[in-house]
Protein backbone atom coordinates (compact mmCIF):
# COMPACT_ATOMS: atom_id res chain seq x y z
CA UNK A 1 0.00 0.00 0.00
CA UNK A 2 0.91 3.52 -1.10
CA UNK A 3 0.20 6.30 0.86
CA UNK A 4 0.72 9.53 -1.51
CA UNK A 5 0.68 13.23 -0.19
CA UNK A 6 0.09 16.50 -2.43
CA UNK A 7 1.81 20.05 -2.66
CA UNK A 8 -1.75 21.22 -0.38
CA UNK A 9 -1.39 19.52 3.23
CA UNK A 10 -3.47 17.41 3.78
CA UNK A 11 -5.34 15.16 1.40
CA UNK A 12 -3.84 12.02 1.07
CA UNK A 13 -4.49 9.12 -2.18
CA UNK A 14 -4.47 5.59 -0.55
CA UNK A 15 -3.05 3.18 -3.66
CA UNK A 16 -2.98 -0.39 -2.67
CA UNK A 17 -0.80 -3.51 -3.71
CA UNK A 18 -3.61 -5.69 -5.65
CA UNK A 19 -2.48 -9.35 -5.06
CA UNK A 20 -3.44 -11.27 -8.73
CA UNK A 21 -3.93 -14.87 -8.72
CA UNK A 22 -6.51 -17.25 -11.12
CA UNK A 23 -9.33 -16.23 -9.03
CA UNK A 24 -9.31 -12.49 -9.43
CA UNK A 25 -6.74 -10.95 -7.00
CA UNK A 26 -6.91 -9.96 -3.15
CA UNK A 27 -6.20 -6.51 -1.64
CA UNK A 28 -5.77 -4.44 1.53
CA UNK A 29 -7.88 -1.22 0.76
CA UNK A 30 -7.29 0.49 4.48
CA UNK A 31 -4.39 -0.17 7.31
CA UNK A 32 -4.27 2.46 10.06
CA UNK A 33 -1.26 1.54 11.13
CA UNK A 34 -0.35 3.13 7.48
CA UNK A 35 -2.79 6.01 7.41
CA UNK A 36 -2.43 7.28 10.69
CA UNK A 37 0.99 8.90 10.49
CA UNK A 38 -0.24 10.48 7.75
CA UNK A 39 -4.22 11.49 8.43
CA UNK A 40 -4.08 11.36 12.28
CA UNK A 41 -6.15 9.16 14.03
CA UNK A 42 -9.26 9.05 12.52
CA UNK A 43 -13.09 6.81 13.19
CA UNK A 44 -15.16 6.24 10.37
CA UNK A 45 -18.76 6.28 11.92
CA UNK A 46 -20.60 6.21 8.45
CA UNK A 47 -20.28 4.61 5.17
CA UNK A 48 -22.46 6.47 1.93
CA UNK A 49 -22.62 5.24 -1.55
CA UNK A 50 -24.06 7.02 -4.50
CA UNK A 51 -24.65 5.62 -8.45
CA UNK A 52 -24.11 8.12 -11.06
CA UNK A 53 -25.76 6.52 -14.22
CA UNK A 54 -24.93 9.66 -16.66
CA UNK A 55 -21.16 9.75 -17.45
CA UNK A 56 -19.86 13.18 -16.31
CA UNK A 57 -22.37 13.57 -13.73
CA UNK A 58 -20.99 16.36 -10.98
CA UNK A 59 -21.70 15.84 -7.34
CA UNK A 60 -20.66 18.82 -5.02
CA UNK A 61 -18.86 20.41 -3.85
CA UNK A 62 -19.68 19.50 -0.55
CA UNK A 63 -18.82 19.65 3.10
CA UNK A 64 -19.94 19.99 6.66
CA UNK A 65 -19.23 22.57 9.57
CA UNK A 66 -18.37 22.04 12.84
CA UNK A 67 -18.82 20.39 14.76
CA UNK A 68 -20.09 17.78 12.45
CA UNK A 69 -17.30 18.32 10.26
CA UNK A 70 -16.08 15.29 8.32
CA UNK A 71 -13.19 13.47 7.11
CA UNK A 72 -14.31 11.58 3.82
CA UNK A 73 -11.91 8.24 2.59
CA UNK A 74 -13.38 8.23 -0.67
CA UNK A 75 -13.35 5.58 -4.03
CA UNK A 76 -15.10 4.03 -6.76
CA UNK A 77 -16.94 0.32 -6.34
CA UNK A 78 -17.05 0.87 -10.10
CA UNK A 79 -16.29 2.99 -12.52
CA UNK A 80 -14.28 5.79 -12.22
CA UNK A 81 -14.48 9.19 -11.22
CA UNK A 82 -12.24 12.48 -11.03
CA UNK A 83 -12.39 13.51 -6.85
CA UNK A 84 -11.53 16.83 -6.44
CA UNK A 85 -10.50 18.51 -3.10
CA UNK A 86 -10.57 22.08 -2.44
CA UNK A 87 -8.75 24.05 0.56
CA UNK A 88 -11.00 26.36 2.40
CA UNK A 89 -9.60 26.79 5.27
CA UNK A 90 -9.39 30.48 5.74
CA UNK A 91 -6.01 31.13 6.91
CA UNK A 92 -4.61 28.25 5.11
CA UNK A 93 -1.72 28.88 3.18
CA UNK A 94 -3.51 26.77 0.39
CA UNK A 95 -7.02 28.31 0.58
CA UNK A 96 -8.65 27.95 -2.37
CA UNK A 97 -6.60 25.71 -3.93
CA UNK A 98 -7.50 22.48 -5.07
CA UNK A 99 -5.94 18.82 -6.13
CA UNK A 100 -7.39 16.07 -8.27
CA UNK A 101 -7.26 12.49 -8.54
CA UNK A 102 -8.98 10.10 -10.54
CA UNK A 103 -9.64 7.18 -8.47
CA UNK A 104 -11.06 3.88 -10.91
CA UNK A 105 -12.72 0.77 -9.39
CA UNK A 106 -9.88 -1.67 -10.72
CA UNK A 107 -6.96 0.49 -9.02
CA UNK A 108 -8.67 0.32 -6.13
CA UNK A 109 -7.39 3.59 -4.81
CA UNK A 110 -8.64 5.71 -2.42
CA UNK A 111 -8.59 9.98 -1.47
CA UNK A 112 -8.60 11.11 1.84
CA UNK A 113 -10.87 14.53 2.37
CA UNK A 114 -10.21 15.89 5.50
CA UNK A 115 -12.18 18.50 7.22
CA UNK A 116 -11.77 21.86 5.95
CA UNK A 117 -11.90 20.64 2.69
CA UNK A 118 -14.90 20.84 0.07
CA UNK A 119 -15.53 17.94 -1.96
CA UNK A 120 -16.77 16.42 -5.42
CA UNK A 121 -16.91 14.85 -8.36
CA UNK A 122 -17.56 14.10 -11.88
CA UNK A 123 -18.20 10.75 -13.29
CA UNK A 124 -15.76 9.52 -16.38
CA UNK A 125 -17.88 6.57 -16.95
CA UNK A 126 -21.59 5.14 -16.93
CA UNK A 127 -22.84 4.11 -13.93
CA UNK A 128 -20.51 5.17 -11.43
CA UNK A 129 -20.32 3.64 -8.06
CA UNK A 130 -18.79 5.88 -5.79
CA UNK A 131 -18.52 5.14 -1.41
CA UNK A 132 -17.00 6.57 1.04
CA UNK A 133 -16.42 6.09 4.96
CA UNK A 134 -16.78 9.48 6.59
CA UNK A 135 -15.72 10.41 10.49
CA UNK A 136 -19.16 12.47 11.55
CA UNK A 137 -22.66 11.41 10.90
CA UNK A 138 -24.79 13.28 8.27
CA UNK A 139 -26.50 16.21 9.90
CA UNK A 140 -28.37 18.33 7.60
CA UNK A 141 -28.01 21.30 9.45
CA UNK A 142 -24.66 21.62 8.99
CA UNK A 143 -24.12 20.26 5.31
CA UNK A 144 -23.14 22.82 3.11
CA UNK A 145 -21.67 23.59 -0.22
CA UNK A 146 -19.81 25.80 -2.65
CA UNK A 147 -20.35 26.07 -6.57
CA UNK A 148 -18.33 23.58 -8.00
CA UNK A 149 -17.07 26.23 -11.64
CA UNK A 150 -16.21 29.07 -8.80
CA UNK A 151 -13.93 30.64 -11.42
CA UNK A 152 -11.78 32.28 -8.89
CA UNK A 153 -10.96 28.55 -7.91
CA UNK A 154 -10.66 27.22 -11.24
CA UNK A 155 -10.91 23.34 -11.09
CA UNK A 156 -9.66 21.84 -14.36
CA UNK A 157 -13.19 19.61 -14.08
CA UNK A 158 -13.05 16.76 -17.67
CA UNK A 159 -14.66 17.93 -20.74
CA UNK A 160 -17.37 15.53 -20.19
CA UNK A 161 -18.47 17.41 -17.49
CA UNK A 162 -22.07 18.22 -17.79
CA UNK A 163 -23.89 20.95 -15.46
CA UNK A 164 -27.07 19.31 -16.30
CA UNK A 165 -26.61 16.91 -13.95
CA UNK A 166 -26.36 19.06 -10.97
CA UNK A 167 -28.50 18.74 -7.80
CA UNK A 168 -30.95 21.10 -7.48
CA UNK A 169 -28.82 22.49 -4.41
CA UNK A 170 -25.62 22.23 -6.32
CA UNK A 171 -26.87 24.38 -9.11
CA UNK A 172 -27.16 27.06 -6.41
CA UNK A 173 -24.10 26.99 -4.22
CA UNK A 174 -22.39 30.33 -3.75
CA UNK A 175 -18.89 31.41 -4.26
CA UNK A 176 -15.68 30.65 -2.11
CA UNK A 177 -15.56 34.08 -1.29
CA UNK A 178 -19.06 34.71 -0.34
CA UNK A 179 -18.73 31.81 2.21
CA UNK A 180 -18.19 32.57 6.06
CA UNK A 181 -15.08 31.53 7.84
CA UNK A 182 -16.31 28.01 8.63
CA UNK A 183 -12.47 26.56 8.84
CA UNK A 184 -9.18 27.28 9.95
CA UNK A 185 -5.95 25.41 10.13
CA UNK A 186 -6.04 25.74 13.91
CA UNK A 187 -9.18 23.33 14.07
C1 LIG B 1 -24.83 12.99 2.29
C2 LIG B 1 -26.15 12.37 2.76
C3 LIG B 1 -27.32 12.60 2.10
N1 LIG B 1 -28.48 12.04 2.55
C4 LIG B 1 -29.72 12.28 1.82
C5 LIG B 1 -30.08 13.73 1.57
C6 LIG B 1 -30.79 13.67 0.25
O1 LIG B 1 -32.16 13.36 0.45
C7 LIG B 1 -30.15 12.52 -0.49
C8 LIG B 1 -29.11 12.97 -1.51
O2 LIG B 1 -28.22 13.85 -0.86
P1 LIG B 1 -27.23 14.77 -1.68
O3 LIG B 1 -27.93 15.37 -2.83
O4 LIG B 1 -26.53 15.68 -0.71
O5 LIG B 1 -26.19 13.68 -2.25
P2 LIG B 1 -24.78 13.94 -2.93
O6 LIG B 1 -24.87 15.11 -3.82
O7 LIG B 1 -24.30 12.67 -3.48
O8 LIG B 1 -23.91 14.37 -1.65
C9 LIG B 1 -22.63 13.86 -1.46
O9 LIG B 1 -21.76 14.51 -2.38
C10 LIG B 1 -20.38 14.20 -2.25
C11 LIG B 1 -19.63 15.05 -3.25
C12 LIG B 1 -19.91 14.34 -0.86
O10 LIG B 1 -18.81 14.82 -0.58
C13 LIG B 1 -20.79 13.75 0.18
O11 LIG B 1 -20.35 14.07 1.48
C14 LIG B 1 -22.22 14.14 -0.02
O12 LIG B 1 -22.36 15.53 0.29
O13 LIG B 1 -29.53 11.70 0.52
C15 LIG B 1 -28.50 11.23 3.65
O14 LIG B 1 -29.58 10.70 4.07
N2 LIG B 1 -27.33 10.97 4.32
C16 LIG B 1 -26.15 11.51 3.91
O15 LIG B 1 -25.08 11.25 4.56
Amino acid sequence: MECKTFDIAGPVEIIPRKLGDERGYFTELFREDRFAPLAGPIRFVQENQSLSARVGTIRGLHFQTHPMGQGKLVRCAAGAILDVAVDIRHDSPTFGQWIAVELTAEKCNQLWVPVGFAHGFCTLRPDTIVTYRVTNYYSPAHDKGMAWNDPAVGIVWPDMADAETLSGKDRVQPLLADLPHYFSVKD
